[in-house]
């Protein structure tokens, strides 16, 4: 079976939501963003290996959100740069010395990715070199013109982006190496490159993390997503104290 290493970009600095922290690293009933997310994919067999990619400023933080996650597979974090593009790379280049089949590189600020997601995307990697998280867009859109509705988009074929976007580690290396280092996401830089990307079925409740609104969202969220979670062996009712202080049932 394929190795799997996972990139979590984390370096950005929120400035849409303009929070006293990086959003990252808020709480979101009793584990920030970065902890909810290494959680995760922890959790899923098929990782191999974790890299966090921070700011060079975040250090404390990002030890106190990771704090008492013992798991040989979770790599010491790396400094990020100043575009996305430039922290993904920063972030396969710490994997390499581990030479994955292939890598996932999801985002920080996506709390609530569901594991389904994540095995979707790997398994589209079974027959492609590049898979990407997204959902159609169902909205009509429409072109601004001076404050008004101008002309209609059309919104057939249209997907947005999430992550996790998976690919083979040693085309994406290659390709990040090859990249200017100011693509939105992975994809631009694999297409760059020529390499072919699949569409798989994200999840609304895979949001991205970007506004006070959202921010709202995932703290009226959070519980819900966790009671679901700790519902998934309702037949076991040992309560789990994790590290950090957080409860779960067994
Ligand atoms: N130089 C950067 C910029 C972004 N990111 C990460 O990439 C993801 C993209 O989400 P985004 O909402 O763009 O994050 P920020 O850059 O923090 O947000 P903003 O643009 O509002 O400052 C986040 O997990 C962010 O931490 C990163 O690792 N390095
Ligand atoms: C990859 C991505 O999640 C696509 O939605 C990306 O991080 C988007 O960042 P943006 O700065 O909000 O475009």
């Amino acid at each position: 079976m394929s190795s799997v290493g996972i990139v979590i970009v984390a370096a950005g600095r929120g400035r849409r939501l303009g929070a006293e922290m990086p959003k990252q690293y808020i709480e979101l009933a009793g584990a920030c963003s970065l902890r909810r997310v290494a959680e995760t994919f922890l959790g899923l067999e098929r990782t191999s290996f974790i890299v966090p990619v921070i700011h060079p400023g975040d250090a404390e933080f990002c030890a106190a959100a990771l704090a008492g996650l013992d798991d040989a597979r979770l790599l010491p974090a790396v400094d990020g740069g100043e575009t996305r593009a430039q922290s993904v790379r920063r972030g396969l280049e710490a994997l390499e010395a581990h030479n994955p089949d292939l890598v996932l590189i999801h985002d920080a600020a996506r709390p609530f990715v569901p594991v389904s997601v994540i095995e979707d995307v790997i398994a589209a990697l079974g027959f492609s070199d590049g898979a990407l998280a997204a959902l159609p867009v169902v909205d009509a859109l429409w072109k601004e013109e001076g404050g008004g509705a101008g002309e209609p988009v059309a919104r057939t074929g249209l997907w947005r982006a999430q992550t996790p976007q998976g690919f083979d580690f040693a085309k994406i290396l290659a390709a990040h190496r090859a990249h200017d280092g100011t693509g939105a996401d992975d994809v631009a830089v694999a297409r760059e490159a020529g390499i072919a990307v699949r569409l798989v079925p994200g999840s609304e409740q895979n949001y991205k993390i970007t506004t006070a609104d959202d921010l709202d969202r995932a703290l009226a969220d959070v519980h819900g997503f966790d009671a679901h979670r700790a519902d998934a062996s309702p037949e076991d009712d040992t309560v789990i104290i994790l590290p950090g202080g957080r409860s779960q049932r067994g």
